[in-house]
């Protein structure tokens, strides 16, 4: 980095670069990424004053071509988790090469697959390595082998549990519609063009991880799922919402059940008020769950951010993924305070296609577009991967869920030739 470089724009990126492995220590393969981007933006926003032009230049080009090494942490799952997973293993290995990192990739168990071979659906080792990893990319849970209503243990246990134990509270699900697939969704066009939101589900409370439990009562049983919520958890949601809505189009929507639900009115109440204190700037409203369910199929173009509980968050947005074209397009991240993201599509294991060949990898590629962004600072390549997906579909390629009956691609030929427009 130094030669040729004068001393007043070398200090200050070695400054940043030494603060930031301090603070970074406890994640060391992501220091010097961090390092990058706050380097960069330094610069943009010209704190960095002692570099001439031709040095700072120079510099801030070489900061952008540094190479990252990450260890990513692959769960496939069930179903076609394995299918699509496979073909973002390549992709992985495509955008490495194409753009000269180095990714690790480790392969776990998770869900039913897990619970066959060790008897749980979240093996210690799995959780061990996804914690010490940069980020994870998971397939799908879960399947009519382990359905069984009275078996103990669940897949579906196994992705509650990696979702608690790494404290990934927020679930970004983007529903974007495709200009090129606008026949594909059961709406009208001009319904769904330009449909952009992006969905913050709580994904660590709720119903999900409350009391349950069963009892006889009047001599018949009972069973019961608690659905609760602290106002610390609906706090930190909230506030991640309000600031990417400053991003994106200055809207939040919160969607509860206030008009029935205790915890609603809870949600409510602290919505509304992290709203009004932190992001007076933010255009806010609520909906009801039941009324948002119609909206988001009447006039999904005046939602941009909404935020919710993981319970409405789970099914409003596999009822969007249909203004899209197919629940096969949408990916998601999930992110904590601290520590790793886990990175998924938001469809399940799909057991009626799975073994087929035919499942949609495009929602598997778009999180792995997530992951780059969000975990490793790559937005080049987090970009490169959307706009192949893009050209693909502009180019009229179809799965047998967007084709309409008509002529259709496999899973990995739809994933090659998303790899294939990468380098283009
Ligand atoms: N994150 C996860 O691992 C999730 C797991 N599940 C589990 O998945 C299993 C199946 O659940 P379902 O209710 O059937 O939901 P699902 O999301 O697996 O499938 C619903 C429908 O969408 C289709 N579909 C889903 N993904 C697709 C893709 N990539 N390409 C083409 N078509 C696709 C399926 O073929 C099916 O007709 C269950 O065991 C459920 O618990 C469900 C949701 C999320
Ligand atoms: C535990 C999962 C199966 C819940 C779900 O459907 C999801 O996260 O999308
Ligand atoms: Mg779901």
């Amino acid at each position: 980095m130094s030669s040729g470089y004068c001393a007043g724009s070398v200090i200050p990126i070695i400054e940043t670069v030494v603060r930031l492995s301090r603070e970074c220590r406890s994640r060391p393969r992501r220091w010097l990424e961090k390092a990058r981007a706050a380097t960069v933006a330094d610069w943009s926003k010209s704190e960095l004053t002692g570099g001439c032009i031709r040095c700072s230049a120079g510099l801030l080009k070489l900061l952008k071509e540094l190479r990252v090494e990450a260890k990513i942490v692959l769960l496939p799952g069930d179903g076609i988790g394995p299918e699509i997973v496979a073909v973002a293993e390549k992709c992985l290995g495509a955008v490495a090469d194409q753009f000269g990192h180095q990714f690790h990739l480790q392969s776990a168990l998770i869900g039913g697959i897990a619970i066959d071979q060790t008897g749980t659906a979240l093996p210690d080792e799995t959780l061990e390595v996804c914690k010490a990893a940069d980020a994870v990319l998971l397939g799908a849970v879960g399947g009519p082998k382990w359905d069984d209503p009275t078996a103990s243990v669940r897949p579906e246990q196994g992705l509650l549990k990696i979702r608690k134990e790494m404290g990934l509270y927020a679930n970004l699900r983007p529903i974007r519609t495709y200009e090129s697939l606008l026949d594909a969704s059961p709406l009208k066009n001009e319904i769904v063009r330009g449909t952009d939101i992006l969905f913050f589900r709580e994904l660590t409370g709720g119903i999900y991880f409350g009391n349950s439990g069963q009892r006889e009562e009047n001599g018949e049983e009972l069973v019961f799922n608690e659905m609760a919520y602290r106002p610390s958890e609906i706090e930190r949601i909230v506030r991640l919402a309000g600031e990417a809505a400053r991003k994106r189009r200055e809207k939040v929507t919160s969607v509860d059940k206030a008009n029935v639900l205790e915890v609603s009115r809870l949600w409510r109440r602290v919505a509304a008020s992290v709203m009004k204190e932190e992001f007076s700037d933010v255009e806010y409203d609520v909906v009801l769950v039941d009324a948002m369910a119609m909206h988001l199929l009447s006039r999904p173009r005046d939602f941009d951010v909404v935020v919710t509980g993981n319970l409405f968050g789970d099914i409003l947005t596999d009822e969007a993924s249909m203004l899209t074209g197919s629940l096969g397009l949408l990916p998601s991240a999930s992110i904590g305070s601290d520590g790793p993201g886990l990175y998924e599509p938001i469809h399940g294991s799909a057991p009626d296609i799975a073994g087929k060949g035919i499942a949609n990898p495009l929602a598997t590629l778009l999180a792995v577009a997530m992951l780059l962004r969000h975990s490793l600072a790559l937005e080049t390549e987090a970009t490169a991967i959307e706009n192949a997906v893009d050209g693909v579909l502009e180019a009229g390629h179809r799965t047998a869920d967007l084709a309409r009956g008509g002529p259709s691609i496999g899973t990995q030929e739809m994933g090659q030739l998303v790899i294939d427009a990468l380098s283009r």
